[in-house]
């Protein structure tokens, strides 16, 4: 192929085997702006082929008890901390978040779900009853689904990816997965450690390409019982309508427009760095980033200045300067969307106190058509905002004054998401009573993004429909029975 012989050509990966793929899509450095890999842009044949291959792979490991499937999982998850730095390297070129992040926070916590998963499994229960009067006993049972159709995002490529594979095929089914054309690159690595891990072929199938193309044959496909989505609302809906008439089980992982509330009795020692970090981490390419902060109004003005202080020191740099704190947005559209909620912040009046516009970015020459963008913090402005209303995925967050506790509940409340929250109080009582009336479905106090895997993780309203975690997960990836035995 013209023009490909430095780069990175993926493959998809196919009934436990690399095929080349017809055509390919050009990916992205987003810290250089340029070309490096070439993303197979898969369509119906490369899902029909993979359907093929789960649908022959499903009997043999389905019957595998949960406890052999266990052991695949944890060789899984060995092999890939043994290849930490070399898919930790991998993602932040994909990406373009630091090599920091992805060596401490994606490519870990990819291996954890594996190990988590590989345990959980071992650990559900059904349930029984008892008609004596009847001679009737009746108890529920679990069975894998059949293939699973698993597309996840760009933001956190592996660690999204894997959060879905490992809990579908721990409970036996097959998958096909497709990752963000943007980010392809860690899962093709995944692939090559499957046949040592002992995955069998066709359990785990791997096609890339776009949205529109793979995506929708993947979706449409009616043997494919089983969607898990990560993504944005619109993507959301067409797979809604393109899922509906297969009626088949979904997973909506969505969007967020997540607030920080910040009460006068707050610790601001440990909110003030924290609400940064929740803020800016990984870019604000997060689903559950902070991008609204509500600041009780006596604390008000010293929050904005040690706040924007602290924004300030937030390192926008190359991947791989160990002293960055962020990298590079996604692609070119991303940063220019991201920068767009920014001049209609200043067009509606409202103050950018610091970052897009204000502040300088200096990067290295062979740096300056990447995709980089200063943490920037906006004030004065108005709830009814776009930029207080719509998700802007990006370093961009608005700090607004409320009064009162019933006030900013109401605020916090008045947008179309609820995913996550953050409540900073030392009034244990303040804290319970605004955790149960927020519209979230997690919230954090007096911290941030401190994960339990076992609890359910989701949304509510538009934020998306389901939940993840080790019962969710397990009850989602495999379909239940009642079974009546007269005796
Ligand atoms: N909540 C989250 O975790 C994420 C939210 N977003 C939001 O979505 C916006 C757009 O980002 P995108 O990457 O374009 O998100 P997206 O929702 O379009 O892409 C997510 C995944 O869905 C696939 N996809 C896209 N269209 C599809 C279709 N018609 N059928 C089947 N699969 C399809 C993509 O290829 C990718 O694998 C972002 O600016 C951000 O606001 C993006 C990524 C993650
Ligand atoms: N779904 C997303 C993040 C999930 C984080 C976790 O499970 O810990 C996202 O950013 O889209």
């Amino acid at each position: 192929m013209a023009g490909t012989k430095d780069l990175l050509m993926l493959e998809n990966f196919i009934g436990g085997q690399f095929l080349p793929c017809h055509s390919y899509i050009d990916s992205y450095d987003p810290s250089t702006g340029e070309v490096y890999c070439k993303v197979p842009n898969s369509g119906k044949d490369e899902v029909e082929v993979a359907v093929e291959a789960a649908r022959g792979a499903f009997p043999g490991w389905s019957s595998q008890s949960p406890e052999k499937r266990a052991q695949v999982l944890n060789r899984l998850a060995d092999l890939l901390e043994q290849s930490l730095e070399e898919l930790a390297q991998a993602e932040s070129k994909d990406q373009g978040k630091t090599l920091t992040l992805a060596r401490t926070m994606d490519i870990p916590r990819s291996v954890q779900n594996f190990r988590f998963f590989a345990s959980s499994i071992l650990h559900h229960t059904t349930e029984c009853t008892h008609m004596d009067h009847l001679g009737c006993l009746h108890y529920t049972l679990r069975t894998p689904v059949g293939i699973a159709g698993l597309i996840s995002p760009w933001n956190l490529p592996l660690y999204l990816l894997t959060w879905k594979i490992a809990p579908a095929i721990a409970a036996g089914n097959t998958v096909i997965a497709k990752p963000s054309e943007l980010t392809s690159v860690t899962a093709w690595m995944l692939c090559k450690l499957l046949d040592k891990a002992g995955v069998p072929p066709g359990v785990v199938n791997i096609v890339f390409g776009t949205g529109p193309r793979v995506g929708e044959a993947l979706v449409s496909h009616p043997e494919v019982p089983l969607i898990s989505f990560t993504g944005s609302q619109p993507t959301a809906e067409r797979i809604t309508q393109l899922s509906a008439p297969h009626c088949k089980k979904l997973s909506l992982e969505l969007g967020g427009k997540n607030p920080a509330i910040i009460f006068e009795d707050a610790n601001l020692e440990e909110c003030i760095p924290a609400t940064v970090r929740s803020s800016f981490a990984n870019q604000g390419e997060i689903c559950l980033c902070t991008s609204r902060i509500f600041v009780q109004k006596s604390i008000y003005c010293e929050f904005l200045k040690r706040f924007v202080e602290a924004t300030r020191k937030w390192k926008v740099g190359i991947p791989s300067d160990p002293s960055a704190s962020m990298g590079a947005l996604i692609s070119k559209p991303h940063l220019e969307k991201v920068r767009s909620y920014v001049k209609k912040a200043r067009a509606e009046g409202a103050q950018i106190l610091c970052g897009e516009g204000v502040d300088m970015l200096s990067l290295p020459p062979k740096n300056q058509a990447g995709y980089f963008m200063l943490p920037t913090v906006i004030t004065d402005i108005k709830d009814e905002s776009c930029c207080m209303k719509e998700e802007i995925f990006g370093p961009v967050t608005c700090v607004v004054p409320f009064e009162s506790e019933e006030e900013v509940i109401k605020r916090a409340n008045s947008v179309e998401y609820g995913l996550a929250a953050t409540v900073w109080s030392s009034n244990v009582g303040r804290i319970h009573r605004v955790a149960k009336k927020l519209q979230s479905g997690l919230i954090w106090t007096n911290c941030w993004l401190i994960r339990e895997l076992n609890l359910p993780f989701g949304g509510m309203k538009h934020s998306g429909i389901g939940r993840e975690g080790a019962k969710d997960s397990y009850d989602f990836f495999t379909e239940i029975k009642t079974i009546t035995v007269k005796h």
